[in-house]
């Protein structure tokens, strides 16, 4: 997982009804956390659905997406090797805590029953594997998702609002465990926050959308 990742965001711009909602250019290094933040509406969440390449038809966009060199701005979203953790853990409610881990396996990955294993280990969740997700904690289905996350190999990753349900203790415990593993495996990030704590602990580099 020592991948060195690179994004760049390359002249975006994005606008809705003829108005511009936002202009910009960026580079995200390997294992590198951008916060974009920004009041409601400036448009964060939508360009964050540009990167993953699931912007609503509402939008006209404008400007590449390179992940690793390779412009992939025409790529449909499963396809651009982009993982996603929103505020909702989205845990497959009828799959098993390991189904969804093995969810996040690509089908030709090996060794898959000892990685999902290993994957519920790192996160404090040995001997959970055949609990209902719904049966966790909002803490515990969070490790789930960031490991389901990581499991599936992402080249980049984009954070929205990811611990905002979270409580105070959680929560700063979530980020060092997101934040780090984030960097361990070289994946650059952009993460939507309105919380300045967040993109402190992320490293403290910020675009702010107007
Ligand atoms: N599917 C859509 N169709 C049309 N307009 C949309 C759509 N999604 C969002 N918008 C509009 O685009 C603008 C940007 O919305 P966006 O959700 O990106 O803002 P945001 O900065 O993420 O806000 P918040 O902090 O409230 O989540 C808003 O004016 C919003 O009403």
């Amino acid at each position: 997982m020592n991948d060195r990742h690179h994004l760049v965001l390359k002249d975006v711009q994005l606008a809705l009804d003829g108005a511009s909602l936002l202009t910009l250019d960026a580079e995200v290094g390997p294992g590198e956390i951008l916060s974009v933040m920004g009041p409601s509406g400036s448009g964060k969440s939508t360009l964050l659905a540009f990167v993953a390449g699931f912007l609503a038809p509402a939008f006209d966009a404008s400007g590449r997406v390179l992940l690793n060199g390779r412009d992939i701005t025409g790529l449909p979203a499963e396809r651009r090797g982009i993982g996603l953790l929103f505020q909702d853990p989205l845990l497959f409610p009828h799959l098993s805590v390991a189904g969804n881990l093995r969810f996040g396996l690509p089908r030709a990955a090996r060794d898959r029953a000892a990685r999902v294993e290993a994957a519920l280990d790192a996160v404090g969740l040995a001997g959970f594997g055949e609990r209902d997700p719904t049966t966790l904690s909002g803490g515990q289905q969070s490790r789930v998702a960031l490991m389901r996350l990581l499991l599936s190999a992402p080249r980049a990753v984009l954070l929205d609002e990811p611990f905002s349900k979270l409580d105070t203790a959680l929560r700063q415990e979530m980020r060092q465990l997101v934040f780090g593993r984030l960097r361990e495996a070289g994946l650059p990030s952009l993460l939507v926050t309105h919380d300045h704590a967040d993109a402190e602990a992320a490293g403290g580099r910020i675009l702010t959308l107007a």
